[in-house]
């Protein structure tokens, strides 16, 4: 559906879209998630044709689109400040590119109609846009970008303004109406909960390149390197050298995976996988902090050397804050990360 080859687009001689390479199937939800100018919107515009390659090519159904206008792309755009037109009642939003598409008059209010049943809005047409919540107003945009039927829809952080319960629910809403409909997606977003939930594929955006491309169960499960690692929100990342069975860190010799990679690397050990060892024969740590989450607790731990470690115990087992303990862990919880800064 949507093709992208070196893609590359300068600021100031800076490559914001450093020669990326994508494919967007058909009916595929792909969301790109990266922090904070790593060229995401950028990519987005690029595809809407609102920002001119300076190499490489974009195209849709095959076709290359060097020479096609945004409006006869065929993607749909939704930004996270919804631009909705506050003169206009919710329909006029809703008729906007269908208007534009020069749908008769008929045409357009069946449409509508449809769309706005299909957002959960059904019957308000009429209303001022200026008079719905924020959640009511995401639903009109979603409604308008829909309404001309879009062979891509694009999200730019679609749901970022609203609070997180609210985007909690529209999220999985929002996967579901796509799901039903077989809306092809390319979304952006920084929020990694956000993206896990609605993708098919994550793509993860480091300074203008792809740092790594896949499901969700695979880039949660195996990171490709300590900056996806630590984009995603993991902690316990050290350098490591693996040798065998075994990986030498700061934090003494690390059990690894059957069939780790081997040599110098990053190493992710979750939480879970930290286990306390009788006194004297693990890594001696002192407790200082304690988080209860649930039936859980987060405790942080503070070895003689290197980085402090996040494990995490059950309510009964898990040390008092200030107390002396060693941990060891376990290989199954173990990750050996590609060679990368850490
Ligand atoms: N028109 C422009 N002129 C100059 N620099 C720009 C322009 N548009 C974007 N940039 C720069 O390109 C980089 C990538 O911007 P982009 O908006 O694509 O990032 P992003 O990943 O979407 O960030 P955010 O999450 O903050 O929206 C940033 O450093 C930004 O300052």
């Amino acid at each position: 559906m949507l093709t992208l080859t070196g893609a590359t687009v300068r600021f100031a001689g800076r490559a914001v879209l450093d020669a990326v390479d994508l494919d967007v199937a058909e009916h595929e939800i792909v969301c790109v998630l990266g922090p904070s100018g790593s060229g995401k919107s950028t990519l987005l515009r690029a595809v809407a044709g609102l920002q001119p390659l300076d190499g490489g090519r974009v195209l849709l159904g095959g076709a290359d689109q060097a020479a096609v206008p945004v409006h006869r792309r065929g993607v749909g755009l939704m930004f996270q400040d919804h631009q909705l037109f506050p003169q206009r009642d919710v329909a006029g939003n809703v008729a906007f590119g269908l208007r534009m598409h020069g749908a008769p008059k008929s045409e357009q209010t069946a449409r509508v109609e449809e769309l706005l049943d299909l957002v959960g809005l059904p019957g308000a047409g009429r209303r001022a846009v200026s008079a719905l919540s924020g959640g009511e107003q995401q639903r009109v945009a979603l409604a308008r970008a829909l309404a001309p039927r879009p062979r891509l829809l694009m999200l730019d952080e679609p749901l970022g303004q609203l609070d997180r319960g609210l985007r909690e629910r529209l999220v999985v809403e929002l996967r579901r109406l796509f799901g039903t409909l077989g809306t092809t997606v390319l979304a952006v977003t920084h929020d990694q909960g956000e993206a896990f939930a609605l993708a098919d594929r994550i793509v993860v955006m480091r300074d203008g390149r792809i740092a790594q491309s896949g499901t969700p169960l695979d880039v949660w499960q195996a990171p490709a390197d300590a900056f996806v690692a630590r984009f995603l929100g993991f902690d316990n990342i050290v350098p490591a050298t693996v040798a065998g069975a075994a990986a030498t860190t700061v934090w003494g010799k690390i059990p690894v995976p059957d069939g780790a990679p081997q040599g110098e690397r990053s190493l992710l050990v979750r939480p879970a996988g930290v286990r306390l060892a009788p006194s004297g024969d693990g890594l001696a740590c002192r407790v200082t902090a304690r988080t209860f989450r649930g039936t859980r607790v987060t405790v942080t731990l503070q070895p003689a050397e290197g980085p402090f470690l996040e494990a995490e115990f059950g309510l009964r087992e898990a040390p008092e804050g200030g107390a002396e303990v060693d941990v060891v862990f376990e290989a199954e919880d173990v990750v050996v990360l590609g060679p990368s800064d850490t």
